[in-house]
């Protein structure tokens, strides 16, 4: 096993290409790629969730925000391919993506909620280690969908009044699919950490198979020559779980909650749909007055999309 420790998603990325980019030659799925098997990697700060742009790897912040929103909120809805149209290839014809985390999250087997489940097992015992939240099904996974998930499940440990979480995945690109999950799965371990009323513990990420694809090799090469930006820890998320999906709500619906941490995400998604729908001035104003890394992402974001 190797295992990658840092105080944020930035540092964990880089040390993560370094290692990767000279990783074996596999080639599922008839594509090339640089693997490792069997890493792990602690994030110490689930707060410094977002990727700080190394040169050549700039995220769609927006993407990231909207598709925590999706997850979080339980849905599937074709909504997210307005932030993402690039999803849209892994979609049966019917436009949904069969592997969506979130009806499996919110509604697993038609009407079990596994967030609130996880939330009343570490309520009803601390000490629990029965916090469990599964993704992948068999039953459904093994039917040749476009779309499987990677991420098999997330767990959850209460430990000397810090809470920890371990996410397991079978799969994970590292150039273009590690920092969207780190970033949507912390953000549930920071909201679990404050339903529960208790300290963030540690972020680890386990990864059965890291890779880089052979197309995204040289960008990657690109960051290992720049020093690492640091990134610092976003607005704390910390709100009830009574009322949590109603809040999800207004910030989908681009709707003030008056909680600086959600406000922002709000903003982030309200700016990028007016992006989206050609009003550009308005979405980069917007985008200026998005405080913190996350207005800085964004507008990182749009310095990548004018240059193409
Ligand atoms: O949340 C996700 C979903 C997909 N992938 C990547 C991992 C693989 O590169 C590819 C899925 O291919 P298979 O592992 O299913 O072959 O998508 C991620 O990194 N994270």
């Amino acid at each position: 096993m190797t295992t990658i420790s840092g105080d944020s998603i930035t540092e964990l990325f880089a040390r993560a290409v370094r290692l990767t980019i000279d990783g074996e030659k596999v080639i599922p799925r008839g594509m090339d790629t640089r693997e490792l098997l069997d890493v792990r990697l602690l994030l110490h700060e689930p707060r410094a969730r977002l990727l700080a742009a190394p040169s050549g790897r700039v995220l769609n912040t927006a993407f990231a925000v909207a598709e925590t929103v999706w997850i979080l909120s339980g849905s599937d809805a074709p909504w997210i391919y307005e932030f993402n149209g690039q999803l849209r290839q892994y979609a049966e014809d019917d436009g949904i993506l069969r592997g969506a985390y979130g009806p499996r999250l919110r509604c697993w087997d038609g009407h079990v909620d596994q967030l609130a489940l996880a939330l009343a097992t570490l309520r009803g015992d601390p000490d629990s280690r029965r916090a469990v939240i599964q993704l992948y099904d068999p039953a459904r996974d093994a039917g040749g969908h476009r779309d499987v998930p990677c991420t098999l499940g997330y767990r959850f440990h209460l430990r000397q009044g810090r809470l920890h979480m371990a996410t397991t995945m079978r799969s994970q690109d590292l150039w273009t699919g590690l920092p969207y999950d780190v970033f949507a799965a912390t953000t549930l371990h920071e909201l679990m950490a404050s339903w529960l009323g208790v300290e963030l513990g540690v972020y680890h990420h386990h990864v059965d198979s890291l890779h880089l694809y052979e197309h995204d090799l040289d960008k990657a090469a690109s960051v290992l020559n720049t020093t690492v930006p640091t990134s610092g820890k976003l607005p704390s998320l910390e709100t009830p779980w009574e009322g949590f999906d109603a809040l999800l709500a207004d910030v989908r619906y681009g709707r003030r909650v008056n909680h600086p941490g959600w406000d922002t995400m709000t903003a982030v998604l309200a700016s990028y749909q007016q992006w989206k729908r050609g009003q550009r001035e308005a979405a980069v104003a917007k985008a200026e007055d998005i405080e913190g890394a996350l207005g800085e992402g964004l507008r990182a974001w749009y310095a990548v999309l004018r240059g193409r």
